[in-house]
């Protein structure tokens, strides 16, 4: 019989939420990684089903074609933070889902309701089975997709601190263009109708313009640990 001693620690949820280039993806990653947990990027999947429509040449300015064929593809996201995967009918689009066509394109397509509740009802369904629990990153975890989650974060960060991260990791990107580009998203994820980004009310808000990737994570990691310990 499992004592209270060597008893695995209880599945823990958390949800990571904010703006672009605030640092979910990294703090997610690290934070599942450390705890042995599952991961899950709910941003490739907006980014995965919206390579598919422009792939097969879908009008991305009007949402009833995407709409009408929402369901189509078939998107699988693999969990392991140390690797994780995103394939669209079998094909691998971890790169191709990354370009500046996908990224300029992808709050259209994430705003169209019948996108939204196809693409959370799959995260619910990643989310119930991750045995250990969870590290699930995006715009509206906190809000719509988990909202019983253990741990909500929300993480900011200024739009200078932003823009710089970003500029560090496309070489040669303008920092002032990619500073519009961030706000841009974020305006039009923001004020869509159907789930948009916010802070749940529950959620702790993390300011991350002062701080360095790896305070975040062991800041995120010592919360994770509270909440597993008190459950
Ligand atoms: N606290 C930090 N200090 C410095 N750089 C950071 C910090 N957090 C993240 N970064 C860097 O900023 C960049 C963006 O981070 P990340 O991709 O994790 O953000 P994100 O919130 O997931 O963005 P998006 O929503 O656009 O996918 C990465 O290069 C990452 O290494
Ligand atoms: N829960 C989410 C996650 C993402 N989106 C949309 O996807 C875009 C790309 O997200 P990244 O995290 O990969 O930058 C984002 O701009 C949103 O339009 C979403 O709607 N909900």
């Amino acid at each position: 019989m499992e004592t209270a001693a060597t008893a695995a620690p209880a599945a823990v949820i958390v949800a990571i939420d904010g703006p672009s280039g605030t640092g979910k993806s990294s703090t997610s990653k690290a934070v599942a990684a450390q705890l042995g947990l599952s991961y899950l990027d709910t941003g490739a999947q907006y980014r995965a089903i919206t390579w598919w429509m422009v792939h097969n040449g879908i009008d991305l300015t009007d949402p009833s074609a995407i709409a009408a064929v929402a369901g189509k593809p078939e998107i699988v996201s693999g969990t392991d933070p140390a690797a994780p995967t995103i394939t669209v009918d079998g094909t691998d689009v971890a790169g191709p889902i990354r370009t500046t066509d996908v990224t300029s394109k992808v709050s259209a397509v994430s705003a169209v309701p019948e996108v939204r509740a196809l693409i959370t009802e799959l995260q619910r369904t990643i989310a119930r089975s991750a045995e250990k629990g969870i590290v699930v990153e995006g715009r509206d975890i906190g809000t719509t997709v988990l909202p019983d989650a253990d741990l909500k974060i929300f993480l900011t960060a200024s739009p200078e601190a932003r823009a710089a991260r970003r500029s560090g990791e496309l070489k040669g990107a303008d920092i002032k263009a990619t500073q519009e580009a961030l706000i841009k998203r974020d305006a039009a994820d923001s004020s869509r109708k159907t789930s948009p980004l916010a802070k749940a009310d529950d959620a702790v808000e993390v300011d991350t313009t002062e701080l360095t990737l790896q305070q975040v994570i062991e800041c995120v990691v010592t919360l994770v640990e509270e909440k597993r310990a008190a459950k």
